[in-house]
């Protein structure tokens, strides 16, 4: 870690943190993830190490944060990726009613190509929300902090821990079949925040959780019940029902009808039926006037500039 200036911490990741430094050498400011040290003798945690650093390895594309480089320091594990000037956390924080609907329009654009790639490579980020998306000073979009992402196919998935408030409902009921429309649904909720700057569904608890989507997308389907009324977490507890209804439009108040059309096809309660990454892409919210191929070609010549 000679090599690096610690600049201070940028986030608590899993099983370690995370540090913004600049490289004394060059100047290059990097993030860098420092396993914990007494994770060391852990040897499941370094099993959970070697996967995410097999992982990360293979998560190349130009909408996804970047491994420069993996080091081992007296006994301590040392991850190297590209510095990002700002999350969209950042950018909510500095536009409290949300960013305009252009603006919203290219980050998701980035957002869905990055995710769209993870899926391509079976793998599913699990944890998107406004703080695991970077934002450079030119507009370039990276999805970050793949701490939590798993293989979609093969593992088993009932270890799930990531942010409340994007959590699909095959989650929140305890579906251990859950699989890529997770992210699909987390992609709707921060869609809905990056245009009115408020979180669609800030649910206090998981069932809390499952009312707010409720009262807003309808009742869930049959299926979804069944797991809850089995699930041990729920005893005792009704399926939560809501007659009150607020509609989407009305929730995703600032959206043109294509946006929230969009967003609609990202938070389809079941499963099956939610839009697959490349379905969003084709959608009349980013076929509209030839922008998916005119902000390509212009994201093509921004990453030219680059290298
Ligand atoms: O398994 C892992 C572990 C860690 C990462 C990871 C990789 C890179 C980053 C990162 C973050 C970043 N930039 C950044 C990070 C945090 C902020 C927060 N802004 C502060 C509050 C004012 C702003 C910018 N650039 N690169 C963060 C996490 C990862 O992508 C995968």
């Amino acid at each position: 870690m000679e090599k690096y200036e610690n600049l201070g911490t940028i986030g608590e990741g899993s099983y370690g943190v995370v540090m913004k430094c600049r490289r004394r050498d060059t100047g290059e400011v990097v993030a860098i993830k420092k396993f914990l040290d007494n994770e060391e003798e852990d040897k499941a945690v370094k099993k959970i190490a070697m996967r995410e650093i097999r992982m990360l390895k293979k998560l190349k594309h130009e909408n996804l944060v970047n491994l420069l480089e993996v080091f081992r320091r007296k006994k301590r594990l040392y991850l190297v990726f590209e510095y990002i000037d700002f999350t969209v956390l950042d950018n909510l924080e500095r536009c409290p009613n949300g960013l305009d609907e252009k603006t919203t329009k290219k980050i998701l654009f980035q957002v869905i190509r990055g995710v769209e790639f993870c899926h391509k490579c079976n793998t599913i980020h699990r944890d998107i929300k406004p703080e695991n998306i970077l934002v450079s000073r030119g507009g370039i979009v990276k999805i970050c902090d793949f701490g939590f992402a798993r293989s979609a196919v093969g593992e088993n998935l009932t270890d799930y821990v990531a942010t409340r408030w994007y959590r699909a409902p095959e989650l929140l009921v305890g579906d251990p079949r859950y699989g890529k429309p997770v992210d699909v649904w987390a992609i709707g909720c921060l869609a809905s925040e990056i245009l009115t700057g408020e979180p669609l569904f800030p649910g206090d608890s998981d069932v809390d959780q499952l009312y707010h989507i409720i009262r807003c997308l309808g009742n869930l389907p049959s299926k979804y019940r069944e797991i809850f009324q089995r699930n041990p977490l729920f005893l005792g507890m009704r399926v939560p029902e809501s007659r009150s209804q607020e509609p989407l439009e009305k929730k995703v108040h600032k959206g043109s009808k294509m946006a929230v059309d969009l967003i609609q096809c990202c938070l389809l309660l079941d499963a099956e039926e939610r839009y697959t990454c490349r379905q969003l892409l084709e959608h009349e919210f980013f076929q509209h006037r030839n922008f998916s191929e005119k902000f390509t070609e212009e994201l093509r010549l921004k990453m030219r500039k680059m290298d």
